[in-house]
């Protein structure tokens, strides 16, 4: 038998755990953007995100206004492009995905954004690191295999980088995958799950259709990897000149923020994707690999090794370990250079 005392102190932890499982802020930096509005709308959608934070260098506040009509519980509220607005958006958020960035015109290689997006992700990283340090930060802006590693170089030079906590989102790229087996074998893509490697760049992305029950050989094999690889760039060329994945990328950085609300909230065996600080190739110079990786109240759980593979994924895998090598060093580069 408990004690009244007993039980009014179990409903009391029961009630902070409830409160604590129900105050999710999450924040969109890049909000007013391609992918940022329909991000926040989907996220505005969830009902595990209790505090919709939006920013942007323009027009956040009317996106917020827009989105806050929707009839679901959250609270959305849209900052002002000023330091002070930029800090306020940030502070006590669980997660912050960034999506602020330019995007590619046809002929473009995601490496092509670098000189534009390095800064604005560094910038942004500093800003996340003064003022959301412990938080989960999801990084979509191009090009991703830099961007995650000039992240983690603003949080170290400030002190508080938590690798568990820095995501690459390459969610896009397993829903790509799936979805693309799906057009040529004719099945239910919410039935299809392929493993996708790598980073988050052409060559750099290595579907590993092996280890999914899926057999595809020669020159269909060839074309479908192809396709995953250079997904991205069927998009850019549809939009001609207008810009590159939205709608998708949008779902897919949605997708992702809900798996870590539910892990954070403890969920157990939620496992997505992402570009993470990785042990897997580091003897190989590799510091940042994207691979399955379990999810938990702290971020990154488990990473999952890559696993058996054919002798043909693993001459992909080659390769996308020495582009990517060069793409990371870039990025941790840059940063050292312009601090
Ligand atoms: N990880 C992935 O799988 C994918 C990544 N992307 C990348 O996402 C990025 C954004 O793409 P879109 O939304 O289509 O571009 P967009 O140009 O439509 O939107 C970018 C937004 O960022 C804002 N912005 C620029 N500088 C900022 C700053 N310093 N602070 C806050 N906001 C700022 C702009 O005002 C704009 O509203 C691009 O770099 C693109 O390559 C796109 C698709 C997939
Ligand atoms: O292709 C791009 O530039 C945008 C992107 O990352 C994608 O769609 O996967």
């Amino acid at each position: 038998m408990f004690s009244a005392r007993q039980i009014f102190a179990q409903v009391q932890r029961r009630g902070f755990a409830a409160s604590a499982r129900q105050s999710s802020k999450v924040t969109v930096l890049g909000a007013a953007g391609g992918i940022g509005q329909p991000l926040s709308l989907l996220l505005k959608l969830n009902p595990r995100v209790t505090k919709l934070a939006l920013y942007d260098i323009r027009l956040a506040p009317g996106v917020a206004a827009d989105i806050g009509h929707i009839n679901t519980q959250s609270e959305v509220r849209g900052y002002d492009a000023t330091p002070s607005g930029l800090a306020d958006a940030l502070k006590g958020a669980e997660i912050v995905l960034i999506p602020a960035g330019v995007p590619r015109k046809p002929g473009m290689t995601r490496d092509d954004l670098f000189n534009t997006n390095a800064s604005i992700v560094r910038d942004l990283a500093k800003a996340a690191a003064d003022h959301a340090p412990e938080a989960n930060i999801l990084i979509i802006a191009n090009p991703v295999n830099s961007t995650v590693p000039i992240t983690a170089e603003v949080f170290k030079a400030k002190g508080v980088y938590n690798p568990k906590r820095l995501f690459g989102v390459t969610t896009l790229d397993v829903v790509r995958a799936s979805r693309f087996i799906s057009q040529i074998k004719n099945t239910d893509p919410a039935n299809e799950n392929i493993t996708v490697v790598g980073g988050h760049s052409g060559a750099t992305i290595v579907p590993l259709l092996s280890q999914s029950g899926q057999n595809l050989t020669g020159e269909q094999l060839d074309q479908y990897v192809h396709r995953v690889q250079f997904g991205g760039d069927e998009v850019v060329q549809a939009k001609d000149g207008a810009g590159s994945a939205t709608l998708s990328m949008a779902m897919a950085g949605a997708r992702f923020a809900e798996s870590l609300l539910k892990a954070a909230q403890g969920q157990k065996n939620v496992i997505e994707p992402t570009f993470v600080d990785s042990p897997l190739y580091k003897d190989q110079g590799v510091e940042y690999f994207a691979s399955n990786v379990e999810l938990g109240p702290n971020g990154v759980e488990k990473i999952h090794p890559v696993g058996k593979i054919t002798d043909h994924e693993q001459k992909l895998l080659d390769v996308c370990l020495k582009d990517l090598a060069g793409n990371i060093n870039k990025g941790v580069k840059f940063v050292k250079e312009n601090p």
